[in-house]
């Protein structure tokens, strides 16, 4: 067994990179390890992918092994580390990659000393491979290791390269985001029940309100604030609807939602 690419933690955000990574042949099922607690979810992870699994985090750590990839809860983190300081490879050094919220480089490079090492932020939507990730680069990469992380997280959607002191403000942002635009269309399609729609025809049109603006802003590239302008006629629906989110706070609930999950992100990494 030549394993080249180590997952500890194969939960949603471990599955979403693994998924692409085996699609797109990144790497071949044989060359990956997952390491994973749950029986049932080795079992899944096994029969869905074709990878090997296991439950001990030290084999993870082989010769051949190219990248490390954490993606396991901020809250085990200190476990994990002190579980695999005596197996940590400072001879093949793998590059390891974690998408932990709020663990710093300073942390992550002192529990795994020597090794190169890169922080990332993904978001859910990386399941679909629309996600959006920001890197940041740890003092023992080179150019190589920026490239592997570019090429894996590619795989899964955008890529943006960051210093790591804004590395909070992304988990608040994009990290957290499709949770926030989640409720969102739960909420449209709440509204449109309330107005009288049928439920399965309110979630269609919240639904692919939210996409179908998306996709527009995203190929005219024009401003939020010009795209409101031309769907609100004077004295029309839609600035009766504004006023409403305005009287409601919407605008000031998002910006401090945002700050509230940055925030939060600032202390995991205490
Ligand atoms: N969900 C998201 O949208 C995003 C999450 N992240 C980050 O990704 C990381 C993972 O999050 P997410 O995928 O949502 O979480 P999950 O709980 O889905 O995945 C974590 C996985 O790690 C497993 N695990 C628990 N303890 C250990 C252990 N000791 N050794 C190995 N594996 C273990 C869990 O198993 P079990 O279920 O049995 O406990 C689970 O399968 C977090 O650090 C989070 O901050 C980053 C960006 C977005
Ligand atoms: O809620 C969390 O802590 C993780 C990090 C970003 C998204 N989910």
């Amino acid at each position: 067994m030549i394993i080249k690419f180590g997952l500890i933690g194969g939960g949603v955000m471990g599955e979403a990179l693994l998924s692409r990574l085996i699609a797109r042949k990144i790497y071949q099922r044989s060359e990956v390890l997952v390491s994973e607690p749950q029986t049932s979810r080795q079992g899944f992870l096994e029969d869905e992918y074709g990878v090997n699994v296991t439950a001990d985090n030290r084999l993870v750590f082989t010769p051949t092994t190219e990248v490390v990839f954490l993606a396991i809860k901020p809250q085990v983190f200190s476990a994990i580390a002190q579980e695999l300081a005596d197996v940590i490879d400072t001879v093949s050094k793998p590059l390891v990659i974690s998408i932990l919220a709020g663990v710093t480089l300073n942390q992550l490079e002192a529990a795994f000393p020597q090794l190169p090492v890169i922080r990332a932020m993904p978001n859910t939507p990386a399941t679909v491979g629309a996600g959006i990730t920001a890197i940041c680069p740890g003092a023992y990469t080179n150019a190589n290791h920026h490239e592997t992380a570019k090429k894996l997280f590619s795989a899964v959607g955008e890529v943006v390269e960051i210093s790591e002191n804004l590395m909070d403000a992304v988990t608040g942002l994009s990290g957290s985001g499709p949770a926030y635009v989640a409720l969102a269309i739960e909420a449209l399609a709440d509204g449109g029940v309330a107005a009288g729609l049928p439920r399965t025809i309110a979630n269609q049109l919240a639904l692919q309100t939210v996409f179908g603006t998306a996709k527009l802003l995203n190929e005219t590239k024009i401003h939020p604030a010009e795209l409101k302008d031309r769907v609100t006629s004077p004295g029309g629906t839609t600035i009766a609807g504004i006023a409403q989110l305005e009287r409601a706070g919407f605008r000031s609930a998002l910006i401090e939602a945002v700050k509230a999950a940055t925030a939060r992100s600032q202390e995991l990494g205490k």
